[in-house]
């Protein structure tokens, strides 16, 4: 079980102000944080310093202790993103997409075909696997991004806003995926702006103007019975 650790972590694009400023959060294992805040708050950046591809100007984001360098350091402590934008190859059919994604990752092509088909039928998306993503919908392709995120099976899952085209059925079913995800241990992070959907997660951080507050955290769980 893996644990991801942000310590008093400030990030600033370039030579500009920080965006963020000293925010300091423990993501468990098991458990679903949600990350929230206004348009601009600094959810995305947030979750790109958890990946490793963004490095903070001051603190430190360490998975079990380890501090991450960069993307490639947190591939290996497979910590897994799913971008806000998707990050999908547009001319690559979603099949391919989440097969190429767990071949980079050393799958076998039968394991990848096998991952790809499992997470594809997950999140609905069995008889779209075959299509280019251009031609996909907003709404497919994105469940498309999270079942390449699921396939990958992390330790840590960085979901950024992976609800925001989805009609509710949709909603529910990734609100699924990422319970599954942090059931099999994983630690799972969802920035949203949606409520509802932070109101299913086990622990939420605010953001407002990079900074952050615990305004619900895990030790407010009710003890298991
Ligand atoms: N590449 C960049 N270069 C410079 N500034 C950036 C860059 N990316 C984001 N910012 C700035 O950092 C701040 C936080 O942006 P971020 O995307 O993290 O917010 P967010 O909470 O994810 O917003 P949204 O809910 O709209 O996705 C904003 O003021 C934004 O303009």
């Amino acid at each position: 079980m893996t644990t991801l650790v942000v310590d008093a972590v400030s990030v600033a694009y370039g030579k500009d102000e920080p965006v963020l400023r000293d925010v300091s959060i423990q993501v468990e294992p098991g458990r679903i944080l949600a990350v929230t805040g206004p348009s601009g708050a600094g959810k995305t950046t947030l979750l790109s310093a958890m990946a490793g591809l963004l490095r903070p100007r001051a603190g430190s984001v360490t998975v079990d202790g380890v501090a991450l360098r960069d993307r490639d350091h947190a591939v290996a402590q497979r910590v897994v993103l799913v971008p806000q934008d998707n990050g999908l190859a547009a001319i690559l059919t979603a099949a391919e997409n989440v097969q190429v994604a767990l071949i980079a990752q050393g799958a076998g092509p039968a394991e990848a075909r096998r991952r790809m088909v499992e997470a594809m039928d997950r999140l609905g998306l069995a008889a779209q696997s075959d299509q280019l993503v251009e031609e996909l919908s907003g709404g497919q392709q994105q469940r498309t991004a999270i079942a390449r995120g699921l396939a990958l099976a992390g330790a840590v899952l960085l979901a950024d806003e992976v609800t925001s085209e989805l009609d509710a059925t949709n909603r529910q079913k990734v609100l699924d995926v990422l319970r599954d995800e942090a059931a099999r241990g994983a630690a799972v992070v969802f920035a949203t702006h949606d409520p509802e959907a932070a109101a299913a997660c086990d622990a939420e951080l605010h953001l407002v103007d990079g900074r952050a507050e615990l305004i619900r955290g895990y030790s407010d769980l009710p003890v298991p019975a």
